[in-house]
């Protein structure tokens, strides 16, 4: 079912940019529109292209306080506890990236630092096309209020106009979303972009989604803040004969049933490995609820390949920068440091990425399509700015003067150059 690809045609298909270049240009096209027609008609249009594409409407966007406290009462307590312990390890884990404000030069006559503030109002997109994930809320809500941000409003569609799934509401509470909205899709991220009557427009939009919604999040940049692209999932997975090939089935297809469009590989140095995998994905296929998806996904987007070297199988990694990367050979540890692009790392195995997606810490919520290469999974670094301050006396200014004014003139931007003058004239 997974195809088995030389090295060149493994980076043909997975390469960003070349086989998916296509498909890019059909969502952005698609996503531009909606979002010139929702800046043009607000609610009204939002409300048309939820009836296009998620069935009848909700009367309104708003979840009430009523309908959360409601939602406490529907989910079971044991269920509540994973999350609480879930939430628990990953507030753990971001609240140590949190930094502060700091000086960098004090002498009395010169001072010049930092200010980190909290971004003021956010958007978080919770998914919700084909699956409902309380997880995301966890992932996007709890390092944006460990950053302080002033408010924290959440996304996500519903079908027919149906009440939001309480696991998500409960989910809110438990990371301190403040305002939820029932709408999902580029419909969604235009709405937070821009504002409608009904939905606040914010100041930088987070969250994974489909290729539609990476698509508009790339398409409002500029206008509002995004974090990163975080498209349909991705694992490429690096195993030698001593991999467990059940654990290694069983983790391609962890992320292929997420979505058609998910992308798993594997590379090994050992050809036996793969015809193991291969009949156990058969296997471990069959069984599953969405195997129409993530057989769908494996063959047409996912691959195999043989290489001769661990060596080799990292350089392919490296190149194609996966926003998952599963290490599963003899010595994972030792292999860290030939990782050179990837979102987030998985060593050992036992450290299945469901582990990381759902439950450890680290943010589940991390760049695709080969952006790993210049882009880092969510943190609070995401809800915070710096903005840099600096101070001179008069003394120090002198000190500076003729430097400034030398670069000016260089610049041939006199009226820099005057700026200081104008000051130093002045006894
Ligand atoms: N990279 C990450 O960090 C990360 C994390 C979690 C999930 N994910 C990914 O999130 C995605 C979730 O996808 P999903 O589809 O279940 O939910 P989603 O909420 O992202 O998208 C559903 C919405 O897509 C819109 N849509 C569907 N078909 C459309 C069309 N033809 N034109 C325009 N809009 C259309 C609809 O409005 C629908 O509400 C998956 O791809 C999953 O792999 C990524
Ligand atoms: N694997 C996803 C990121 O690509 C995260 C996730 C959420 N729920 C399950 N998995
Ligand atoms: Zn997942």
């Amino acid at each position: 079912m997974i195809p088995v690809l030389t090295a060149d045609a493994f980076l043909e298909k997975a390469l960003p940019g070349r086989a998916n270049s296509q498909d890019q240009q059909q969502y952005l096209q698609a996503a531009s529109a909606i979002i010139a027609d929702v800046q043009q008609g607000g609610d009204e249009a939002v409300r048309s292209y939820i009836d296009k594409f998620d069935g009848t409407p909700p009367k309104q966007f708003l979840v009430t306080e009523e309908e959360r406290q409601a939602a406490w009462d529907k989910v079971d307590n044991q269920v509540i506890r994973s999350l609480q312990r879930a939430a628990d390890n990953i507030r753990d884990f971001h609240r140590k990236q949190l930094s502060n404000s700091r000086i960098m030069q004090a002498d009395g006559d010169v001072m010049a630092g930092q200010l980190y503030q909290p971004i003021e109002r956010v958007g978080i997109y919770v998914p919700g096309g084909t699956a409902v994930y309380p997880s995301s809320v966890l992932m996007n809500a709890i390092p944006a209020v460990l950053a302080g941000v002033s408010e924290a409003n959440m996304v996500t569609p519903v079908k027919d106009g149906e009440e939001i799934a309480p696991i998500l509401a409960v989910a809110a509470d438990i990371a301190g979303v403040n305002h939820i909205y029932r709408v999902g899709g580029v419909q969604a991220i235009a709405a937070l972009a821009y504002g409608t009557e009904s939905i606040p427009k914010v100041d930088k939009i987070v969250g994974p989604g489909n290729a539609y919604v990476a698509a508009a999040k790339k398409l409002v940049y500029g206008d509002v803040g995004i974090d990163m692209i975080a498209g349909p999932s991705e694992v490429a997975i690096i195993a030698d004969q001593t991999s467990n090939p059940v654990y290694i089935a069983a983790d391609l297809i962890a992320q292929a049933e997420h979505d058609v469009n998910a992308r798993a590989f594997l590379i090994t140095t050992s050809a036996p490995l793969v015809a193991k995998v291969q009949s156990e994905l058969e296997v471990q296929c069959s069984q599953l609820p969405r195997k129409s998806i993530a057989s769908a996904s494996l063959t047409q987007k996912g691959a195999c390949v043989i290489v001769e070297t661990l060596e080799e199988a990292f350089q392919l990694s490296n190149q194609i920068a996966p926003e998952h990367l599963e290490i599963q050979v003899a010595d994972p540890l030792a292999s860290l440091g030939n990782v050179r692009h990837a979102g987030s790392v998985f060593l050992g195995e036992y450290t299945p990425e469901a582990l990381g997606d759902y439950y450890a810490g680290p943010n589940h919520v991390l760049p695709t399509s080969g952006t790993a290469r210049f882009s880092s999974g969510l943190s609070v670094d995401d809800f915070v700015k710096k903005t840099t301050y600096l101070y001179y006396s008069k003394q120090a200014l002198k000190q500076a003067g003729n430097d400034v004014v030398t670069i000016a003139n260089q610049e041939e931007l006199e009226g820099h150059g005057i700026a200081v003058t104008k000051r130093l004239e002045d006894e």
